[in-house]
């Protein structure tokens, strides 16, 4: 785990905070009575399936979508006032760039919209893909492109990095690349990401902390060091074709049987039966668990859970 001090002597441990965070388009909620938080200095990875309410969230993270419920803050402040907004980037699915524009005319614009603009670390970013200063950005490719975008929300010094999908058009090698490229950058500077990804092989490598979203309310959401101990993956033999009754002495999150068999994967709420076979699942099999249960009850870790405003500010 990364050291947060500098965040912390910066004023708050939450990068990210919602209470009762909710949108409405038209009649439907896309995201409903959303309430969690992200320390400061964590690579948080939002997973969920299409439709779940990622990109709602992370567009009303940065303060671009307005709440129809509830509220966010950044580092302490609500998103939409100057003090957060100078404090996070944000970069969407589409990537937008100029296509007119050299990749050196957009960091050009770059430093010129942010006062606090690291020159040197975005042209290493481009410089290390090889992606020449003069092209213009019509001409790259779509990895060369997301490498101009990294860029730019690198070289914004930003306190919270949100990621929209951001590898999803990268072929592996670049998808590997681009992976250790943000850790690398996140590391030297404590900063803090959100990401939505749907690869849970790469959440598991570089992630250590996460939030996953169905039909617009959060289902899991805390370290992966404190969620993923309190799963146990079990099996056994069934009972009269089903699995076993004592089964749902524990909080089950999801169980499936094939022939006279079961497999589940629950939370402990006391001794297992030593009949079972326990192994501990990896983030991978949690995270997919809750994916294929969206009927499984909600766990938020302590951590994730935000305190009342009035205790926040005490
Ligand atoms: N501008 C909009 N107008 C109306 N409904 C919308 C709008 N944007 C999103 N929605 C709806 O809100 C819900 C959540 O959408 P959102 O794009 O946040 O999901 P997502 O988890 O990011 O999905 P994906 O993984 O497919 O990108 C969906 O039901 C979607 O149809």
């Amino acid at each position: 785990m990364r050291d947060t001090t500098a965040s912390a002597a910066a004023g708050t441990r939450w990068a990210l905070e919602a209470r009762g965070l909710g949108r409405r388009y038209r009649r439907a909620w896309a995201l409903k009575d959303c309430s969690f938080r992200v320390p400061a200095g964590r690579i948080a990875a939002l997973v969920g399936p299409n439709g779940a309410g990622k990109s709602t969230l992370l567009a009303l993270a940065a303060g671009l979508l307005e709440p129809s419920a509830g509220e966010v803050r950044v580092f302490g402040a609500p998103v939409t006032e100057p003090a957060a907004m100078a404090r996070w980037a944000y970069l969407g699915q589409d990537k937008p760039l100029f296509k007119r524009f050299t990749v050196a005319e957009h960091l050009r614009m770059g430093q010129e919209l942010n006062p606090g603009w690291d020159q040197e670390a975005a042209e290493r970013i481009v410089r290390s893909g090889q992606v020449p200063l003069q092209a213009r950005a019509g001409d790259l490719s779509g990895g060369q492109r997301t490498r101009v975008a990294f860029a730019l929300v690198f070289g914004k010094r930003p306190g919270l990095l949100l990621l929209d999908e951001p590898m999803a058009d990268l072929d592996p090698v670049a998808r590997d690349e681009m992976g250790a490229l943000l850790l690398s950058e996140a590391a030297e500077h404590g900063t803090t990401v959100l990401m939505s990804s749907h690869l849970l092989s790469e959440i598991e490598d570089m992630c250590d902390y996460v939030l996953v979203l169905d039909g617009g309310r959060m289902r899991l959401a805390g370290e992966t060091d404190e969620l993923v101990p309190m799963h146990t993956l079990v099996s056994g033999v069934t009972e009269q074709d089903g699995p076993p009754a004592s089964l749902n002495t524990h909080t089950v999150v999801e169980v499936r049987t094939a022939g006279r068999h079961f497999s589940a994967l629950v939370r402990r709420e006391g001794p297992l039966d030593p009949a079972w076979q326990l192994s501990e699942p990896s983030t991978e099999e949690v995270l997919l668990a809750y994916l294929r249960s969206p009927g499984a009850p909600p766990l938020l870790s302590p951590t994730a859970v935000p305190c009342h405003r009035k205790e926040a500010s005490a």
